[in-house]
């Protein structure tokens, strides 16, 4: 393969990543508008933000999906966790605030400012 070839794979396979990329920051966007909803839901109910039972579920599951997608479980494990952790500190920060109506997800779009 010449350095033109070479040069030509590396951008293609470029363009795919990039597209990846993308799809992650929009389905991360839209999983953080779901829990951002969650959040408020429970924090109006008085529910605890962690729900240690259910990411028990969500992980088993998570490791059973990567090893048949040829994926380190041990990542995808770390992965989720990484992103459970920033879903929880939402939920403690909207508990916190007033009763959990004022901070919505539908007028913040589910992005947290603080
Ligand atoms: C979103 C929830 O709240 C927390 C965050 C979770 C998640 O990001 O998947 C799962 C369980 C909870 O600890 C929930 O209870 O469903």
């Amino acid at each position: 393969m010449n350095e033109a070839d070479v040069k030509n794979l590396l951008s293609q396979y470029r363009a795919s990543i990039d597209n990846i990329d993308a799809a992650l920051v929009h389905m991360l966007a839209e999983r953080f508008r779901c829990t951002q909803a969650v959040g408020v839901l429970k924090a109006t109910h008085g529910l605890p933000p962690a729900d240690p039972a259910r990411e028990q579920t969500q992980i088993a599951r998570l490791r059973r999906l990567a090893d048949e997608a040829q994926l380190d479980p041990d990542f995808a494990e770390k992965f989720l966790n990484f992103i459970i952790r920033e879903v929880i500190r939402h939920h403690e920060a909207i508990a916190a605030s007033s009763n959990g109506t004022e901070n919505s997800a539908a007028s913040s779009g589910g992005q947290q400012t603080s």
